[in-house]
């Protein structure tokens, strides 16, 4: 019976007893996989950590902003490197800049194209294209540089770290912003600073080499309120000696620069801001522009231009700028009268004088330019050039020393100009013409020496018939283009040509002073029907 009784108690002492321990292995299982869980994490997050450190140590990131100068560097060193060779990525673009980071080649042979230098000295290969195919880089790329890995990346899809999350040497882990891509995110696997500040250095000096023939123009982009120059132009270098100008004017103003960039200490040891601000006025067509472009050419210094007149640029724009633009570079003012022109049309309007209303209007103010003159960044070696084609319009304040320390005037060409303007058109100065002269016979030279005395003696007659200040260079030139082949001609035409010249002047004169007469006296008319 009581085996009876005590059966289902076994029973029931044997469930219970199973069922705590199934109760106790699975709380046990529980706690195991907790503790699974937990070693596991905690081992990622070490691997992480470790990680993170090791990146620390031996990767270095390096971002290159559209618009920098470094941006510039890299992208040609890049483009020098063949990195571009593995890309599937390209933008095919049609514009044929002077500057190319892109494989300007035909299309049929863009795998087996021609190097950066190959390019730069003028090897299109046999079918020169316009076409330039400029890799994006969008996926990220490896190259090896001087025994390192480095990865490039040029577009972030977040911003404030690497790319893909990672945080190296100085960096930040991404904050999964979106960013505009204009940047070059550059890994480098190395734990030297080293690697990168050489490649950087490399890079520029490539890049000044590269630039050497050219001057490299940089315009401001939408919006400027960022500072951005990433517009990029560049000009053949001009000569010196095809700027024709006084003498020395031509050599006081490269004295000027050259002392200036070489006198940094001097400025820094007396606290004067070290910056030099020229102006060169006058009318439209007598060289201002092109002086500073021969400058510029000369010293192999960059120009940044901001045209005044366009009206584009407010005060806020300018002052971003002008504070992005790097030491010893050519800031370039254009029109810089149009700025005191918007007081003055503020003025005139005020009272009423439609007759004074200029032709251009600036956004920036005075104060605003002032400011941006004066402000953060331009004592760090700024060589400042305005133009303007109306000194008095300027306002003092623009003038005053420290802001305005040199200023040249130009006219319209002097007879002295129009002799150095025929000769230099009509010497020849192919190099083949002076070493056949160089080389062969006495007769040869002797003939050479005939052609230039022939060409000095109708300069000589050419200038004399040129009335002085009253033709621009411009002017002289497309009359001289009319005889390219005959300077006899073009001095038997020129008296000829001063006179419809000078006639066609008159006359366009005459007809203004009629149509001035004619709106004044309908003014007159209407103001006495008023009365
Ligand atoms: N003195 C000069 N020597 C050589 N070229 C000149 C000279 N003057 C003008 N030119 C030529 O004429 C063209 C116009 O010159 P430039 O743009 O320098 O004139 P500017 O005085 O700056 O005119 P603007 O006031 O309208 O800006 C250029 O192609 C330039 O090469």
């Amino acid at each position: 019976m009581a085996h009876l009784f005590s059966w289902p108690q076994t029973v029931g002492s044997e469930r219970i007893w199973a069922q705590g321990s199934i109760a106790t292995s699975y709380a046990f299982g529980v706690l195991n996989w907790r503790a699974w869980n937990f070693i596991i994490e905690f081992g990622r997050k070490m691997i992480e950590w470790l990680w993170q450190r090791i990146k620390v140590l031996f990767v270095i990131t390096a971002r290159f902003q559209k618009g920098d100068q470094t941006y510039d560097w890299l992208m040609l060193l890049l483009a020098e490197e063949r990195v571009w060779a593995s890309s599937c990525d390209f933008k095919v673009v049609t514009r044929s800049s002077r500057r190319r980071w892109g494989i300007k080649q035909s299309p049929h042979a863009l795998y087996g194209s021609p190097t950066a230098s190959s390019l730069k000295a003028g090897n299109h290969g046999s079918t020169p294209s316009r076409t330039e195919y400029v890799p994006q880089y969008r996926a990220p790329h490896l190259f090896r540089y001087k025994g390192h890995w480095i990865e490039i990346d040029c577009t972030s899809k977040r911003e404030g770290g690497h790319p893909r999350g990672f945080r190296g040497r100085g960096g930040h882990r991404g904050s999964h912003r979106r960013s505009s891509g204009n940047e070059l995110i550059l890994t480098v696997y190395s734990f030297r600073m080293s690697t990168l500040s050489d490649l950087v250095d490399s890079a520029r000096k490539l890049y000044i080499e590269f630039s050497k023939p050219h001057v490299t123009i940089h315009q401001p982009i939408q919006p400027y309120q960022e500072g951005n120059w990433s517009h990029v132009v560049t000009k053949y270098r001009r000569p010196l000696d095809s700027l024709i100008i006084e003498e020395s004017t031509k050599t006081t103003l490269l004295d000027d620069v050259k002392e200036f960039l070489g006198s940094e200490s001097w400025y820094i040891d007396r606290g004067i801001p070290y910056r030099r601000g020229y102006l060169l006025h006058g009318p439209p067509g007598t060289g201002k522009t092109a002086t500073i472009y021969t400058l510029a050419g000369e010293l192999g210094l960059e120009i940044y231009v901001l045209t005044m007149s366009e009206g584009l640029i407010n005060d806020a724009g300018l002052k971003a700028l002008i504070r992005a633009v790097p030491s010893h570079a050519i800031l370039l003012l254009e029109d810089i009268d149009c700025v005191s022109h918007s007081l003055r049309i503020e003025q005139d309007e005020a009272m009423n004088d439609p007759q004074s209303r200029p032709v251009s209007k600036s956004a920036v103010t005075l104060s605003g330019l002032l400011n941006a003159i004066d402000g953060v960044g331009t004592d760090r070696g700024r060589l400042i050039f305005c133009t303007t084609n109306h000194l008095n319009h300027l306002e003092p304040a623009l003038l005053r020393p420290g802001r305005i320390d040199v200023k040249v005037e130009y006219k319209a060409a002097s007879q002295a100009q129009a002799r150095t303007l025929f000769i230099a058109f009509f010497t020849d100065r192919t190099p083949s013409s002076s070493s056949s002269h160089d080389n062969t016979t006495g007769a040869s030279s002797e003939s050479a020496a005939v052609t230039s005395s022939v060409v000095s003696e109708l300069a000589h007659r050419f200038s004399k018939l040129i009335p002085p200040h009253e033709f621009i260079i411009p002017d002289l030139q497309g009359y001289l283009l009319l005889h390219r082949k005959d300077p006899q001609s073009a001095v038997n035409g020129t008296q000829e040509w001063v006179d419809a010249q000078m006639k066609e002047r008159s006359d366009r004169k005459q007809r203004l002073i009629a149509k001035r007469e004619k709106r004044v006296g309908g003014m007159s008319e209407a103001m006495k029907m008023r009365k």
